[in-house]
């Protein structure tokens, strides 16, 4: 059995190629922390996330899941009451499993030259969190400006 920390990602499909990007980049932040890439979950959208992040936390091979994906501004509300709905489901299931995991949501509300610059930061910002937290320490690490 691998000593190695287990981590799933779940990622969704809006605004698909640059979610892809943000996959990429958390794939290789946890390789390059020397822990386990065990699963990714591509979901349609941000609503599905938490069902599948509960999945892969029941999984005792997944010791923590990184949760990727963009809110786009849209014309309603939809798009804030989603952030905070799917924000809201994701901090308490990692209350109830006691397993960390890393939101690497953009936005919400985010307007689309808002996108590129956020991508790889918000991604390698989740796995790093993830990491701090499955080594119990403090975070040492500062999230960018
Ligand atoms: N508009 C965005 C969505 N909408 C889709 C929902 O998340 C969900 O898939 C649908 O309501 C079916 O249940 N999802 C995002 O992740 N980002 C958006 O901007
Ligand atoms: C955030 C979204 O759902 C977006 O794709 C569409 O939002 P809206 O229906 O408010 O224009």
């Amino acid at each position: 059995m691998s000593k190695k920390s287990g981590v799933a990602i779940v990622v969704g499909s809006f605004h698909k190629n640059e979610c892809e990007t943000m996959l990429a980049a958390a794939a290789g932040a946890i390789k390059e922390r020397g822990m386990d890439l065990r699963a990714v979950v591509r979901v349609p959208g941000s609503y599905e996330k938490p069902l599948a992040t509960k999945r892969l936390l029941l999984r005792d091979d997944v010791d923590a899941v990184v949760v990727l994906g963009i809110i786009e501004h849209g014309e309603t509300a939809h798009g804030r009451v989603m952030g905070q709905s799917v924000s809201d489901a994701l901090v308490t299931l990692q209350l109830e499993f006691m397993k960390p995991i890393g939101v690497g949501i953009i936005g919400p509300e985010v307007f689309p030259t808002q996108i590129q610059p956020r991508l790889v930061g918000h991604a390698v910002a989740a796995v790093a969190a993830v990491e701090v937290m499955l080594a119990g320490a403090e975070s040492p690490y500062e999230i960018g400006a």
